[in-house]
């Protein structure tokens, strides 16, 4: 099986990687193509995988194809494919907000996935949620997900709106809690730390925080109680947060990145 990754950025580099240290693909069954000429030149140090610059080079040797160009560039990118693309070839798409009718339409094939993951798939830790079209067999979904699975946990969903859906949730969230955190660590300065004690407090916080709750059944309401005596600083924490609806307003923010998947689906 061969497997081709278009677009060697954050995502594209990641899944490249991770896929090609596991054990479903043998060295040389993937190949990478991007069209900075920079990053082309950093590629060919890395041995895994072949690099590629032109379509015609590579598109056609492969059995699975995934796209991770931002959505933007998706048209261009399709219409360069268009003519290149055989009916069997499955196509992994991670592009916010593109639709598979969207993919189906322009490549005018049938077998596509839809996947979105996250950033921590960059140290195994991600979570890729993805649906697929009625064209794609059981059994070629089995090899989808044991792709996917090479960069942490998937999630399998049965429409594409949990796919705009896990965009708000998980594939954007990553950078909520970074701003959670990056909030956090301006406290501490303001407070007198140095930045590098402020850093230690942070993640330390967020890792055993995220630990305990992980190694246990409770919600996270119940943690919040733990930790919060009658009358002491947590409640006074926690009654500010209430007070300017911090939790209507994340909500809010997660329906935003949900609403701007669906809308990037509708935009030529
Ligand atoms: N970053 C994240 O946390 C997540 C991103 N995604 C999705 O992943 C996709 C990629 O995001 P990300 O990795 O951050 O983006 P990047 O910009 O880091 O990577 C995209 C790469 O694709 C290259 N590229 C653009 N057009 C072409 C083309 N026609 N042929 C070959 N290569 C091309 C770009 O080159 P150049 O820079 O020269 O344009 C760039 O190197 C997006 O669609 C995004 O929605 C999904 C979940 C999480
Ligand atoms: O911000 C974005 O559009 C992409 C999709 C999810 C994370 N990054």
């Amino acid at each position: 099986m061969k497997v081709l990754v278009i677009g060697a950025g954050n995502m594209g580099l990641t899944y490249a990687q991770a896929m090609s240290k596991s054990k479903f693909l043998k060295k040389k069954d993937l190949m990478i193509l991007d069209n900075s000429p920079e990053k082309l030149l950093s590629l060919e140090k890395i041995e895994h995988f072949d690099v590629y610059d032109q379509l015609k080079d590579c598109l056609p040797k492969a059995d699975i194809i995934f796209i991770a160009v931002k959505p933007f560039h998706s048209a261009e990118l399709f219409a360069k494919m268009k003519s290149m693309v055989l009916p069997d070839q499955i196509i992994i798409s991670i592009m916010a907000g593109v639709t598979i009718e969207t993919m189906q339409t322009a490549l005018g094939i049938t077998k596509v996935v839809r996947a979105m993951p996250n950033l921590p798939a960059q140290v195994g830790k991600g979570v890729t949620s993805f649906t697929a079209s009625k064209e794609v067999s059981r059994l070629e979904l089995i090899t989808v997900e044991s792709l996917l699975n090479t960069t942490g946990k998937s999630l399998k969903v049965s429409s594409e709106k949990y796919i705009d859906a896990s965009t708000g949730i998980s594939g954007s969230g990553p950078a909520y809690v970074f701003y959670f955190m990056q909030s956090m660590m301006e406290a501490a300065l303001k407070m007198g730390f140095s930045s590098g004690d402020s850093k230690v407090l942070v993640t330390q916080t967020f890792d055993g925080a995220v630990e305990l709750f992980n190694q246990s059944d409770l919600s996270p309401n119940t943690w919040m109680d733990r930790v919060a005596s009658k009358g002491g600083t947590t409640r006074a924490a926690l009654d500010s947060m209430e007070d300017n609806n911090v939790k209507e307003r994340i909500k809010e923010a997660a329906y935003a990145a949900f609403d701007r998947a669906v809308e990037l689906g509708k935009e030529k």
